[in-house]
C-alpha cells in the first residue's frame, strides 16, 4: 500500500479479526498509518491479534456493529473505515434471519451513521455476489446493506463521508470453506464431497479481496460499487485440481445441493453493467443518481439493457483443471499443507 495515502491516518477496521481484517491489518501496519483500530466482539480473537501483531498502532475496541455507541466510540477522530463486520454464514442466516438483518442491515446503518457524526471521509463497505439475486437470508441482508450505503449518498448529496461497496466472490481457503475441506478429506483418506459437479463459483484470493477493497478506497465517488473480474470453476474441476495437486486416489461423491445455495454466483447483473465503467481488472458500478422524482423512474428507461448479460460464473472465462491447480499453488495455505504431506515437487514446480 502507498504511504501517502495512509500517512498520519486513523483506520476502523469493523470485523477487524477475521481474516480479511487481519490481512488489512498487516498491510497497513507496513506503512506510516497513524493507527489501526479494529472493532470486534470477540476479546479473545483480539488478544490473539495482539500478541501475533505487537505494534502500538494497531488498537482494539470490543464493540458490535448492532450497537451504535460502541460504534461512534470506536469511530472517534477517524479517517476511514473498512465494513468487514457481518453475519456470512449462509445456513445460520437462513435459521436466523433476524439476527442478519440486526447484523448486515442495522448494524451497516449504524457504521454509517456513526461514520457522518465523525466525519470519516471514506467508509468501504464489504458485500458478497450472493447479494446478486439472492435466494438465502445471508445474500438478502447484504443486498440491503448495499442499499443503505448507496442510499447515504442519495439522502445526503452533499455528504463528506463517501460511501462505497464492493462485491466478492468466494475467497478460497475462507474459515468452513470447500477447499480445506477438500485437504482434509484428502488427509483423512476420505471421499471428497462434491455438492453438485456443474456448480460454478468465482474463485479468489484472500490477497485478491484485499487489493479490490484498496482500489475501491482510491477510486470511490459518493455510492460506488466495485466488482473485481474474476475466473470461475466448476466444483468437480475444484474437487480435481485439489486431488491431483497431493496425488490423492480419493473418489468424489456427489451429495447434492445444499439448502438455500445456487448453480451458480452473479457478481454484477446486466442492469448494473449498463451504467458500469470498465476499469481494466475491475467494474466500477455508479449508484442510480435519480432523484426522489419517482415519475423519472417510470417514465426515464435503458436503451442499452438489451445488449448486455449478467456477469455469472457460469458465462464468464472458465479455468481448467490446471489453471487452478496453479491457482491454488499460489495459496500459502495450499503450499503449506502441500509441504507437510511432502509433495515438495508440486511446490517448486512453482517456485
Ligand atoms: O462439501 C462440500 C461443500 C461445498 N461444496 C461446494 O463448493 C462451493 C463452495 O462452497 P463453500 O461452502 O466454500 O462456499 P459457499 O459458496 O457456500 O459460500 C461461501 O462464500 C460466501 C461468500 O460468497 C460466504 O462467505 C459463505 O459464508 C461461504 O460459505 C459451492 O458450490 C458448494 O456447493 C461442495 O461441493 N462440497
Amino acid at each position: 500500500m502507498a504511504n501517502s495515502r495512509y500517512s498520519g491516518k486513523q483506520i476502523v477496521i469493523t470485523g477487524g479479526t477475521g481474516s480479511f481484517g487481519h490481512t488489512v491489518a498487516k498491510k497497513l501496519l507496513e506503512t506510516d498509518v497513524e493507527q489501526i483500530r479494529i472493532l470486534s466482539r470477540d476479546e479473545a480473537k483480539q488478544d490473539a491479534m495482539r500478541h501475533e501483531l505487537p505494534d502500538p498502532r494497531l488498537k482494539f475496541y470490543v464493540g458490535d456493529v448492532r450497537d451504535f455507541d460502541s460504534v461512534a466510540r470506536a469511530m472517534k477522530n477517524a479517517d476511514y473505515v473498512f465494513h468487514a463486520a457481518a453475519l456470512k454464514q449462509v445456513p445460520s442466516c437462513e435459521f436466523f434471519p433476524i439476527e442478519a438483518v440486526r447484523t448486515n442491515i442495522l448494524g451497516s446503518e449504524n457504521v454509517v451513521r456513526a461514520a457522518e457524526k465523525n466525519s470519516v471521509s471514506s467508509v468501504v463497505c464489504l458485500s458478497t455476489d450472493k447479494a446478486v439475486y439472492p435466494v438465502n437470508a445471508m445474500g438478502m441482508s447484504k443486498a440491503m446493506m448495499e442499499k443503505v450505503a448507496q442510499s447515504y449518498g442519495l439522502n445526503n448529496p452533499n455528504a463528506e463521508t463517501v460511501v462505497s461497496c464492493v462485491r466478492y466472490g468466494n475467497v478460497m481457503y475462507s474459515r468452513g470453506s470447500v477447499i480445506p475441506l477438500f485437504i482434509n478429506q484428502i488427509k483423512a483418506g476420505k471421499q471428497l464431497t462434491v455438492t453438485n459437479p456443474d456448480m460454478t463459483r468465482f474463485l479468489m484470493s484472500l490477497a485478491d479481496s484485499v487489493n479490490l477493497v484498496e482500489f475501491a478506497f482510491e477510486n470511490a465517488r459518493q455510492g460506488d460499487l466495485f466488482v473485481k473480474k474474476a475466473q470461475a470453476s466448476t466444483i468437480a474441476d475444484l474437487a480435481q485440481a485439489v486431488a491431483n495437486l497431493f496425488e490423492s486416489e480419493s473418489e468424489i461423491r456427489v451429495i447434492g445441493t445444499r439448502h438455500a445455495e445456487k448453480l451458480s454466483e452473479a457478481l454484477a447483473t446486466r442492469e448494473e453493467l449498463t451504467r458500469a465503467e470498465d476499469m481494466g481488472d475491475y467494474f466500477k458500478v455508479p449508484a442510480d443518481n435519480r432523484d426522489l422524482n419517482y415519475s423519472l423512474f417510470f417514465e426515464s428507461g435503458d436503451v442499452n439493457q438489451a445488449n448486455y448479460s449478467d456477469y455469472d460464473s457460469h458465462t464468464v472465462e472458465r479455468m481448467n483443471v490446471r489453471e487452478i491447480e496453479n491457482l491454488l499453488l499460489t495459496l500459502p495455505e495450499v503450499r503449506r499443507e502441500l509441504a507437510a504431506a511432502g509433495k515438495m515437487d508440486r511446490i517448486g514446480a512453482q517456485l
